[in-house]
Order: C-alpha cells, then sequence, then structure tokens
C-alpha cells in the first residue's frame, strides 16, 4: 500500500492510498478521512461510501463536506473508486458500463469477470486492508450515491452482521428494472435473470428477515427518479417486509452533489448513533 497524498482537514487528515488488489487484479486507490481522535489513538468506527457513476475515489470527498461532520464524530471515511482500473481492464463506450460503473456485483461474463468484482472488493478485501493498517475499530456502516447506493442497500442487506447502519442517496432502488440496471446486469452477470434478484434492493429488502437500520434521502427533481431510481418500489418493498426504512423526499433537489452536500450531516450522525460501541 503507498501513501499517494496527505491533506490535512478539519483537524484530521485525507489521505489517498494506491495498493495492488488480488480480488480485482489491478492497482486500486482508495481515499480516507481520518478524523483527529485517532492521533490520541483511540480507534474509531468506518463509514464505507460508495459512489456513482463515472466517480472516482474524489468526488465524495471534495464535493460533500462530509469532513467536518466526520471530525466532530470520531468517524473515519473510506471513498472506495468505483470500478477496476488500468489499461488492460475491459471498458465501454458508455459511461454506464465498464471503468467508473462497476455496480458493485461480482462479474460472471467475459470480458468483465477478469477483473470486475467490486463486491468481494467492497465486502472483504477493502475493509480488511482498512482495518489492518488504520486505527479503526470493528464497526462499519455503509452508505452511497445512486450505483453506489444500490451497492450500499445490497452489501448491507446481503450482510446484516457486518453492518451497524446503511444509507443511501438517489439510490438505483431496483435495478432489474431500470435501463441503468438491465444495460449492466446483462453485461456482468449475463442474460439468466434469475440470476437479477440477488443483487436487486427492493428484492432484497421485500425478503429481508435480519435488519439493518437504513435510511434513504431522495431529491424528487432528480432527472433520474422516475426512469432510474425507483424509490417507490424500495418504499413498498420495505412495507412488504416490515424493514425499518427510513425514506426522505426532499422538494426541488436534483441528483447532484450539492444535493448530497444538504443532507450529509444527517446521515453521519444517523450512522454514529449506530456504529457506538
Ligand atoms: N451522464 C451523466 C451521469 C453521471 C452522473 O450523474 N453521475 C453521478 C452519479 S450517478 C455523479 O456523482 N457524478 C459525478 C459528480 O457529480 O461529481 C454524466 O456523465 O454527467
Amino acid at each position: 500500500m503507498e501513501n499517494i497524498s496527505s491533506n490535512k482537514s478539519f483537524g484530521g487528515w485525507h489521505k489517498q492510498y494506491s495498493h495492488r488488489s488480488a480480488v480485482l487484479n489491478c492497482d486500486m486507490r482508495f481515499a480516507i478521512y481520518l478524523p483527529p481522535q485517532v492521533s490520541t489513538g483511540d480507534t474509531v468506527p468506518v463509514l464505507y461510501w460508495l459512489s456513482g457513476l463515472t466517480c472516482t475515489d474524489e468526488n465524495f470527498m471534495q464535493k460533500s463536506g462530509a469532513q467536518a461532520i466526520a471530525a466532530e464524530l470520531g468517524i473515519a471515511i473510506v471513498a472506495p473508486d468505483t470500478s477496476p482500473r488500468g489499461d488492460d481492464v475491459a471498458d465501454d463506450e458508455g459511461y454506464d458500463l465498464g471503468k467508473g460503473a462497476g455496480f458493485y456485483v461480482n462479474a460472471t461474463q467475459a470480458p468483465w469477470n477478469r477483473h470486475y468484482q467490486m463486491y468481494d472488493y467492497i465486502v472483504e478485501e477493502l475493509p480488511a486492508l482498512i482495518e489492518a493498517n488504520f486505527p479503526v475499530s470493528g464497526m462499519r456502516s455503509i452508505s452511497g450515491h445512486s450505483m453506489g447506493g444500490h451497492g450500499a442497500l445490497t452489501i448491507a442487506l446481503k450482510n446484516p452482521l457486518r453492518y451497524q447502519s446503511v444509507s443511501a442517496f438517489s439510490p438505483i432502488s431496483n435495478p432489474i428494472n431500470c435501463p441503468w440496471g438491465q444495460k449492466a446486469f446483462t453485461q456482468y452477470l449475463g442474460d439468466d435473470k434469475s440470476q437479477w434478484p440477488q443483487h436487486d434492493a427492493s428484492e432484497l429488502m421485500r425478503n429481508a428477515q435480519q435488519f439493518v437500520p437504513a435510511r434513504v434521502e431522495q431529491g424528487n427533481a432528480d432527472q433520474f427518479l422516475e426512469e432510474q431510481l425507483k424509490p417507490d418500489t424500495l418504499t413498498a418493498a420495505a412495507n412488504a417486509s416490515g424493514y425499518p426504512l427510513e425514506l426522505n423526499s426532499h422538494d426541488g433537489y436534483d441528483h447532484s452533489y450539492y444535493f448530497i452536500a444538504s443532507f450529509i450531516e444527517e446521515h453521519l450522525r444517523f450512522h454514529a448513533v449506530h456504529m457506538q460501541p
């Protein structure tokens, strides 16, 4: 693991690292915000943030304004990249497939399956790396935006004992029934649609038996709301299983990081409550 940048921020540190990923079979970069509390020798809980289409580790760290609140609450934030990277990694001309669009699933189909194993990277390899190299406790929560909201919700729903809480901004809530999800799942998981529902937040929530506290924020002026995001499907799924989902709709907000920055404080406070030892 190599440290490639360090910036002091709100008394803590924003740092970027590159490392070799065995799971993704390529070099990867991630960012971590370490709050000031780590300098006292304490361990801190970690929020994993999964970004959306076209993003890297940088979008959230540069645009969300999360550092001030994470510093106050004593929470580390880890922002991974959104796909495998490198010249030999398969890609597509579209912004919604290939690099920058890993969808947090393990691809089973060629040519994607050689590198696109983002589910295992986020659930297993990255937390093991973080927990071996930084002063973090075993408390983990997960959040994300859009494609990353889909990632956060599906990963928490599939691993309810690994995460204290889950949240999402503008998540792709029902990928098996929207163009972004159908395109990605066809390529990464194949034509056999029976394999798809296990990667769909609404399907998982409808059938959930173990609950992770969940909060979703959605702007109702989001340009992707009706065609791609489908929050009503998630609400219906939560109602069907009795899932403890708080979904808040906000007038006038769009899909951008201006929306995320407006409500990130509430999400960090939500996670901090659930990550208390
Ligand atoms: N076609 C659009 C869609 C991409 C998009 O909206 N990406 C969202 C996540 S789904 C994002 O966070 N973009 C980066 C940013 O705003 O910093 C574009 O390429 O601008």
